[in-house]
């Protein structure tokens, strides 16, 4: 039976112009809540904002742009560019030492010039990867941090509840998008991780992570249209026709945040039925004490 009331409560929602963000903030306005989204797309966002202020009020909703993400990806170009200059300087530095002292092994030196070659292209891939990683699951974790350092009871603030957007993703594994599918499992651990901390009676903090399979609304759908785009055809094709209806997310996730404790719960959201994991806990051997 839910029992926390989220009348008159402001939501903080990360991506809200379009597809679930922008559903959940329908959902959760309807029912007597504020919200507050942010997102990368300046004039999507501002046309979200413009729909929803004209249906449930201008007073309930606002909306800014979130320019982290163009931040991150300049200090990361950056860093990997620098990076990149000084192994490449390192590397000429050791040819030209190495053409010097042994010039008459030829041999030798085409072979060291190969392995050189292909430690560079290596170091880029690895960087590329790296870059991806952080920049999904950068917006989740200094979206939590920066949310609960304003919400710390402790701090001033009056506690509050934080959702991690995962996925079904971040539950089961799938070869055909690992990098998409580590983030999410990072993202529901972060979360995991977080709901564990002893702390969070005293700072009114409460941590959970949502997991919806393949919906009709959002990045899924327009996956059909973009074919190829990731790879994944054969995947998502076999989903055609088995997404899970977008109320029936916007459902799920009103029943998570109105939990009477929701803190450390995982919900999966499948068309057919959702479900609290539970996940088993391990004995590990030594480890850090744990709640
Ligand atoms: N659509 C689906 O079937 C499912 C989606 N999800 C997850 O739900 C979340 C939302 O997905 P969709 O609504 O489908 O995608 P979407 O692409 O329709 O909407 C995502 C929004 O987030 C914004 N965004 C991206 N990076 C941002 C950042 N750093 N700061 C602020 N805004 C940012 C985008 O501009 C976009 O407007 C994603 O995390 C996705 O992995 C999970 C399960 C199923
Ligand atoms: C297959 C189960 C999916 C469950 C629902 C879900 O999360 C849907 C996601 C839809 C699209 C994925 C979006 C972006 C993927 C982006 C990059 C993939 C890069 C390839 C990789 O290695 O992961």
């Amino acid at each position: 039976m839910p029992s926390y009331e989220i009348r008159d409560k402001v939501f903080f929602i990360t991506g809200g112009a379009q597809g679930l963000g922008k559903e959940i903030a329908k959902g959760v306005l309807a029912r007597g809540s504020k919200v507050f989204f942010v997102d990368i797309l300046k004039d999507k966002g501002e046309e979200t904002l413009q729909e929803l202020a004209h249906i449930f009020g201008p007073k309930n909703v606002a909306f800014v742009q979130d320019h982290y993400h163009y931040i991150i990806i300049i200090i990361i170009i950056i860093t990997s560019i620098l990076l990149l200059i000084i192994i490449i300087i390192i590397i000429i530095i050791i040819i030209i030492i190495i053409i010097i002292i042994i010039i008459i092994i030829i041999i030798i030196i085409i072979i060291i010039i190969i392995i050189i070659i292909i430690i560079i292209i290596i170091i880029i891939i690895i960087i590329i990867i790296i870059i991806i990683n952080i920049m999904i699951i950068f917006a989740v974790i200094q979206g939590s941090q920066v949310a609960s350092l304003h919400m710390r009871k402790d701090k001033g603030g009056k506690g509050g509840r934080i959702i991690a957007m995962s996925s079904q993703a971040g539950l089961d594994y799938y070869y055909q998008m690992p990098v998409y599918n580590a983030c999410k499992h990072g993202i529901r651990v972060y979360s995991k991780a977080s709901s564990r901390n002893p702390a969070n009676e005293a700072m009114g903090l409460e941590f959970a992570s949502f997991h919806p399979d393949g919906s009709d609304a959002g990045i899924f759908p327009r996956m059909y249209e973009a074919p190829g785009l990731i790879g994944a055809d054969a995947l998502f094709e076999t989903y055609r026709g088995e997404l899970v209806p977008v109320e029936s997310v916007v459902e799920a996730f009103i029943d998570l945040v109105t939990l009477e404790k929701m803190n450390g719960a995982d919900l999966y959201v499948g068309k057919n039925k959702n479900t609290f994991i539970e996940f088993q806990k391990l004995e590990l051997g030594n480890s850090f004490p744990q709640k």
